[in-house]
């Protein structure tokens, strides 16, 4: 058992956090209690266990790296962490409970923006998680099989849609539905063969497809190869206060753009 425990204290030397994520009372109490010389750092979707530093966690991730990632990024942006610490992440892997201890060196490789994507946009992070949610099964099923693109403006419709224009009549025009509805994942997925870009209010309610952006992009940078699609995915987030998520038909990448940069990017096929 010896070597075992060698692995564990291989994981556990010389941290400057512990990051739980979602503990029990009991379990948070037991740790909170040994007077750990690190803080410890709990990141769930409602602090119930009362922890002195805590982190919202928005959405239940599918990958246990984007939700390790966003605690870390959010521990970094809270001043918890910084750059060069060392952290042990507890959470559930498989199980539901937790089932895994994750060491993790703080420093650039980890940032991935998620933390930024979710929680600094104008719009709810629920409903930046419900249109991520339907770029990812866009982006690995395609439409009828096929490979499409699709752009999504959300937060700030009023200024977006004035600086924007309709391609065609808006199928949205007179209905009140909202992105987390199933029946308009499926909606947005079969209109997501049309020209143009979806757009999306702070609260999640879908204002139109088929939308024409029109945003100044001179000096917008983005990744080479990128076209139209991204440049105004890019451009309209620096004249508005909305977060852009884009679903290339070139390559398949799920990317969100804020303030005219890119700030993540994901292949939908590792979800
Ligand atoms: N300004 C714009 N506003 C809204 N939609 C746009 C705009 N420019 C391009 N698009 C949409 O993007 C589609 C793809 O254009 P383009 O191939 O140039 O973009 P892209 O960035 O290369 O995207 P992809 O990686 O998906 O090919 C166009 O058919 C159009 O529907
Ligand atoms: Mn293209």
């Amino acid at each position: 058992m010896a070597v075992l425990s060698d692995l564990v204290d291989d994981i556990i030397a010389d941290i400057q956090g512990l990051v739980m994520f979602s503990p029990t009372g009991s379990r948070y109490e037991r740790f909170i209690n040994a007077d750990l010389e690190y803080p410890i750092i709990v990141v769930a979707p409602e602090n119930n266990v009362n922890a002195a530093t805590y982190i919202e966690l928005p959405i239940e991730f599918d990958d246990a790296r984007d939700q390790i990632r966003f605690g870390i990024e959010g521990a970094i942006e809270s001043g918890i962490v910084a750059e060069g610490d060392a952290v042990v992440c507890n959470l559930s892997i498989f199980d539901d409970g937790p089932d895994s201890l994750v060491r993790v060196q703080v420093g650039e490789s980890i940032r991935s923006g998620i933390y930024d994507l979710f929680v600094n946009s104008r719009a709810d992070s629920s409903v930046i998680r419900d249109v991520f949610n339907v770029a990812i099964e866009l982006g690995k099923k395609g439409q009828k099989g096929k490979p499409v693109g699709a752009l999504f403006v959300v937060g700030d419709a009023g200024k977006v849609m004035n600086k924007s224009r309709p391609l065609s009549y808006n199928p949205f025009e007179k209905s009140h539905v909202h992105v987390g509805d199933p029946i308009v994942k499926v909606m947005l997925k079969e209109f997501s063969r049309l020209d143009g870009a979806f757009i999306v209010s702070d609260s999640g309610k879908i204002v139109s497809a088929y939308r024409y952006l029109e945003p100044g992009a001179e000096g917008v940078d983005i990744p080479k190869g990128l076209g139209a699609r991204h440049m105004a995915g890019a451009a309209i987030t620096r004249e508005t206060n909305s977060t852009t998520i884009v679903l290339s038909e070139s390559d398949g990448l799920v990317r969100a753009f804020k303030s005219g940069e890119l700030i993540f990017e994901v292949d939908p096929e590792v979800y």
